[in-house]
């Protein structure tokens, strides 16, 4: 049986955060499979990033340390990763979903014919039968992710092609050291065996990298708001709980697209994965699309003037009440004893 690969992206030698929760996910998986992690590195300044992911459960290192992969562009990558994988015949593959990911995903498995499932939410090994033939396949991938504007969780296989790929978004696994003790191999891959002058038309002249100013993802509290928090004004009322609480404020889609919050800011599917020790979610109603995002916070309390809103099934503490009313109470309060 072959391994589970996880392609690792790749910032001034550092691997980045969501390479390191697939990494802990394939670890999961592989070890389930009975079959060996493998990981690919590619870019320039890799000398550390076997530190880096061995912990992690990494059995195979592939490197690729060379000028012209880095920084990351389309044609060299995909095609390091389409003849690797060629040869090597991963039979599950991972990605994180994002800018890089959603580029070189879709290519490599257009290229193999495999196909891809993009922002999956969680990933299992389990068996299928198809309904016609009645054949019976175990240990596929199983790429769970909701379906139809979220209003289904739908749980997609790919029984006969491989390499079984899936995307996922930052925040949604989490990130494990498996052994800190744990070596795995290194393989180094002789990039001119791969690519030819075709692959290297484009250069990258200059970088401008913008540095998001929001980390949500790190905080240990959050002060969410939504739709019900009615304008961008009365946002401050959340900026200032949340300055109090010293913690960061967080959105959801509805009030994202009404201009009340930045959109780095936004929870849920299509924004980011929180786990904070408290979430206080104001006027959200608790839809699955943000709910998806938040439901692993330790301790969630939820202010809405509707005592049926669906986000009271998550909240460890409901407060039936106007925010308006409710929050510079909380404010009031904390401020008190906080002194
Ligand atoms: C493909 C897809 C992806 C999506 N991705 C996301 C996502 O990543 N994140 C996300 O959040 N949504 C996402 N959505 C949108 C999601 O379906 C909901 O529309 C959205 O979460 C609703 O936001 P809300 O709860 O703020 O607004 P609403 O559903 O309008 O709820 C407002 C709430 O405020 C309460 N309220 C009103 N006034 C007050 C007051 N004065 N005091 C207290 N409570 C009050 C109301 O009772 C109500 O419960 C997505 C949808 C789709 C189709």
């Amino acid at each position: 049986m072959n391994s589970v690969f996880v392609y690792c992206e790749i910032e001034e030698g550092t691997v980045a955060d969501v390479s390191l929760e697939l990494l802990t996910k394939g670890r999961a998986l592989a070890t389930k499979l009975g079959v060996k992690l493998e990981a690919i590195a590619l870019g320039e300044g890799l000398k550390d990033v076997e530190k880096q992911v061995f912990p992690y459960g990494v059995d195979v290192l592939w490197v690729g340390d060379d000028a012209r992969l880095a920084p990351y562009t389309t044609l060299p990558h995909t095609k390091m990763l389409v003849r690797l994988f060629d040869a090597e015949k991963p039979q599950v593959a991972l990605m994180g979903a994002t800018s890089v990911g959603r580029d070189l995903g879709p290519r490599v498995s257009s290229a193999l014919h495999s196909g891809l499932t993009a922002d999956c939410t969680s990933l299992e090994i389990g068996e299928y039968t198809d309904a016609k033939s009645g054949k019976k396949y175990e240990n596929l991938l199983y790429q769970i992710r909701p379906a139809f504007g979220g209003n289904i969780v739908a749980t997609i296989v790919n029984p006969e092609c491989r390499p079984q790929m899936a995307t996922v978004r930052e925040g949604v696994m989490k990130k494990e050291i498996f052994n800190l003790q744990h070596q795995g191999e290194v393989k180094k891959l002789n990039v001119d065996e791969y690519l030819d002058d075709t692959d290297l038309v484009v250069k990258v002249i200059e970088r401008h990298m913008e540095k998001s100013k929001v980390n949500i993802k790190a905080a240990p509290i959050i002060v969410a708001g939504g739709y019900g928090v009615g304008s961008k004004e009365n946002f401050n009322l959340l900026y200032e709980l949340a300055s109090v609480l010293g913690g960061e404020v967080g959105a959801s889609r509805a009030a994202v697209d009404a201009g009340f919050c930045e959109h780095e800011r936004q929870i849920g599917q299509t924004g980011t994965t929180v786990r904070p020790k408290l979430y206080i979610a104001c006027g959200i109603s608790g839809q699955i699309q943000h709910t998806a995002g938040m439901e692993e916070s330790s301790m969630v309390i939820a202010i809405n003037t509707d005592a049926n809103a669906p986000i009271n099934k998550f909240a460890d503490y409901v407060i039936t009440g106007d925010l308006n009313v409710v929050i510079p109470k909380m404010i009031q309060y904390y401020k008190k004893n906080s002194k």
